[in-house]
């Protein structure tokens, strides 16, 4: 199949993110808080390499999720019925997203308490 130009590729993936936000709570959820980290750090005044640590962890938090969401999809393709295996391989994924989601409230905590404190 011939690669599919450029801007065509960028559109097809702001497409998939325009779905997340319409259709995953979970999603909505985390570009909630990635909304209200942006208003804290102009806010706050944060500096460039907190900021960044701050943007580095949200955005990590929505890639995994991107992800989970990914396996969670492929894994109703192939089995639809309740299925020990799929248990399994859907909690892994989502364990994923639930790490990255603690060690991201760490990295708020250690970097907002410098400015509110
Ligand atoms: N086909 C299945 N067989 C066995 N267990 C399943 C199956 N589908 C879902 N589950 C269980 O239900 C949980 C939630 O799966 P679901 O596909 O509903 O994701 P979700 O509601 O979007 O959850 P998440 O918060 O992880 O995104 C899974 O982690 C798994 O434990």
């Amino acid at each position: 199949m011939r690669k599919p130009p450029i801007h065509r590729s960028f559109w097809n993936a702001i497409k998939g993110v325009m779905w997340l936000i319409k259709s995953e709570r979970n999603f909505q959820i985390e570009v909630s808080a990635l909304l209200i980290n942006v208003f804290l750090i102009l806010y706050l005044k944060l500096t460039v390499n907190d900021a960044a640590l701050i943007f580095a962890v949200s955005f990590a938090v929505l890639g995994l999720e991107i992800l989970n969401t990914c396996v969670e999809k492929i894994c109703d393709l192939i089995q639809p019925e309740f299925d020990e295996r799929i248990k399994i391989i859907k909690d892994i994924a989502a364990s994923a997203v639930f790490l990255m989601s603690i060690g991201a409230v760490i990295v708020g905590l250690l970097v907002y308490s410098k400015y509110l404190f």
